[in-house]
């Protein structure tokens, strides 16, 4: 059924801007996990290392400059917003300037193409949690469909990978492997998402188009302590198994778990995973992520339509179908091992 929006809602996850804003962002990002704090500790050193700035949130902003130019030129007549999760600025600020500018239902993209907990049921959380802090008058929202296998997704995609491959010295280039890499979970929120199936249906698509049969999907980023399982196998391990499977060989890391470069890109996979595959003996490219790239771009805007379509034309790729657009009830639904009493400290909100 198509509906009316009176305005379009960009939801992503925040990054810190600055050195004093690390812990507290971390703080947010890892409240009710069951995280260690020397993980914690050891992500702040990630940031630290680059001055305390995550490139995400200016990442937002270019894709939220990109979109009002893309809307301006196709005629869809929405005003945008932008909300974080973790830090600034924060969900329920954005709720409360919408409620103010007199906005009654709007369209959110969350920046995420995959169905998880922390990609769709934490956000979806996060939009009510800010509904009853804004109180009567709030938005309503609606959440776009999961784009891991559109076509504005995959063939950017497909673009990177062939630009990273093409970096590659030219005798690694045939018989080159691809790593598709994407976050980790717990297996408990794994198993009751379609996080794997996605992420290997977008990985085929994009192995496919570059016409290359040695692919693998595998994880980064894992935050967990060793005692609970997560989704395996890491990057580094990945690569240390090609390295004594093809010594020397070429290797391209894909990130198609993520839609832009920001910390766990530019630390996890530019320097961690870059330096393993140095000591292994690889030749190892990162592709990039498809950031603001206009074929992107104009995939929010067509999902946008699709949704106040009556007869939308809903654009895929593959095996599998459109996702929902209205999660049912249990969608997602995580009930994490909650750390022991004592082991985390409220955070300071920004
Ligand atoms: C229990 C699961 C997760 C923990 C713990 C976790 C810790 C953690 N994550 C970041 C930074 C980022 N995470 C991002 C996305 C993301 N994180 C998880 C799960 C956990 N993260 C999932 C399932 C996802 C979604 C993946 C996807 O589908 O895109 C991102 C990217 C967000 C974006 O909008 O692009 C970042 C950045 C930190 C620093 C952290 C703590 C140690
Ligand atoms: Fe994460
Ligand atoms: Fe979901």
């Amino acid at each position: 059924m198509a509906a009316n929006y009176d305005a379009f809602l960009l939801i992503s996850f925040g990054g810190p801007e600055g050195p004093d804003d690390v812990m507290p962002f971390l703080e947010n990002v890892l409240r009710g996990k069951n995280v260690p704090r020397e993980r914690m500790l050891e992500v702040a050193e990630h940031y630290n290392h680059f001055g305390g700035v995550s490139p995400i949130n200016s990442q937002c902003r270019e894709l939220l400059e990109a979109l009002k130019v893309e809307f301006a030129a196709s005629g869809v007549n929405l005003p945008i917003y932008w909300g974080n999760r973790n830090w600034t600025p924060m969900l329920r600020d954005t709720m409360e300037q919408m409620k103010k500018d007199g906005v009654k239902r709007a369209i959110a993209f969350f920046t995420s193409a995959y169905s998880s907990y922390s990609g769709c049921r934490q956000y979806r959380e996060n939009i009510m949690t800010a509904q009853q802090e804004v109180g009567e008058g709030a938005p309503a929202v609606d959440k776009l469909r999961v784009f891991f296998n559109h076509p504005g997704f995959i063939e950017p995609m497909i673009a990177r990978t062939r630009d990273a491959i093409a970096k590659l010295p030219p005798e690694k280039q045939s018989g080159v492997k691809i790593l598709f890499t994407a976050h980790s979970i717990p297996m408990g929120m794994a198993t009751n998402c379609r996080y794997e199936v996605q992420l290997s249906e977008a990985s085929r698509l994009v192995a496919e188009g570059v016409n290359i049969p040695d692919w693998k999907l595998v994880y980064q980023s894992r935050s967990g302590p060793p005692s609970q399982p997560w989704l395996e196998p890491d990057v580094s391990d990945a690569l240390a198994t090609i390295a004594a499977e093809h010594p020397g060989a070429g290797v391209v890391v894909v990130p198609i778990g993520f839609i832009s470069d920001h910390m766990e890109v530019m630390f996890d996979l530019d320097e961690e995973a870059m330096h393993k595959a140095g000591e292994l003996g690889l030749s190892m490219v990162r592709a990039a992520t498809v950031g603001s790239d206009p074929q992107f771009v104009q995939m929010i805007r067509q999902l946008v339509v699709e949704r106040m379509s009556d007869n939308p034309e809903r654009l895929v790729l593959g095996q599998l179908p459109p996702n929902h657009d209205v999660c049912p009830a249990d969608c997602c639904k995580y009930e994490p091992v909650r750390p022991p009493m004592g082991a985390g400290r409220p955070a300071a909100r920004p």
